[in-house]
């Protein structure tokens, strides 16, 4: 797991949703997690689906926030569950082989070394920085993603996230960079996720 995790917009318009997504996609996000707080089950179950159709074809990994039961029930490569989202051991014992879960870990190593125990793929830290989308989020610093090389687990930043300064969460040993805001605001997406993804390819030729 590696590169630009692009999470959607709380859009309800699933044709704008779609393009957006689309474009992301084309850009180069590697993983597209479904996130809308604000749509009713039957238009989430709408709109995960068609995110579905649209990130196998791309050959992208579909991850649904929050919700176990619309991950399965679409089929998703996997779930991203918070702190206030279900409890991770039950999940891992719900999802089938081969699915990825996912943690919320906010500030805290702790966290992520029981979200490891549990059963989770990947760990999050945020937010890294001051987020637009999310204001009060709890802040988290990129220390963290050298502490968290020992989980032997990916580790994605998130929070505030752009590209004046996704160089430095990926400097820090974040294997993903998660964008919500500087994404799917921008004039151009497909763009903006190439400018995004490629701050991992400045990395792995410095690393060459
Ligand atoms: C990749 C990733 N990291 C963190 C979050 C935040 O999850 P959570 O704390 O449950 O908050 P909501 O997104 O549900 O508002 C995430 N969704 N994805
Ligand atoms: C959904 C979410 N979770 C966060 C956390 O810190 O756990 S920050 C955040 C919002 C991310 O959006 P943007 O890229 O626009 O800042
Ligand atoms: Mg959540």
């Amino acid at each position: 797991m590696h590169g630009l995790y692009a999470i959607t917009p709380d859009w309800a318009d699933s044709k704008r949703l779609l393009a957006a997504c689309d474009a992301a996609l084309r850009g180069g996000a590697t993983i597209l997690q479904y996130r809308n707080k604000l749509a009713t089950p039957a238009q989430a179950l709408e709109q995960a689906s068609a995110l579905r159709a649209l990130t196998s074809n791309h050959g992208a990994s579909l991850i649904i926030n929050d919700d176990l039961a619309l991950a399965l029930a679409v089929d998703a490569d996997g779930v991203h569950l918070g702190g206030d989202d279900g409890d991770l051991a039950a999940a891992r014992a719900q999802l089938p082989a081969g699915k990825i879960l996912g943690a919320s870990c906010y500030n805290q190593l702790a966290l992520a070394q029981q979200a490891v125990a549990a059963g989770a793929d990947y760990v999050a830290f945020g937010a890294v920085f001051a987020s637009g989308t999310k204001p009060l989020a709890v802040r988290a610093e990129l220390t963290l993603f050298a502490q968290a090389r020992a989980l032997g687990v990916p580790a994605v930043a998130i929070g505030g996230i752009d590209t004046a300064n996704a160089a430095q969460v990926v400097e820090a040993g974040a294997d993903c960079i998660a964008v919500i805001g500087a994404l799917f605001g921008a004039d151009d997406i497909e763009a903006r996720a190439r400018q995004l993804a490629g701050m991992f390819h400045v990395k792995q030729l410095e690393r060459a």
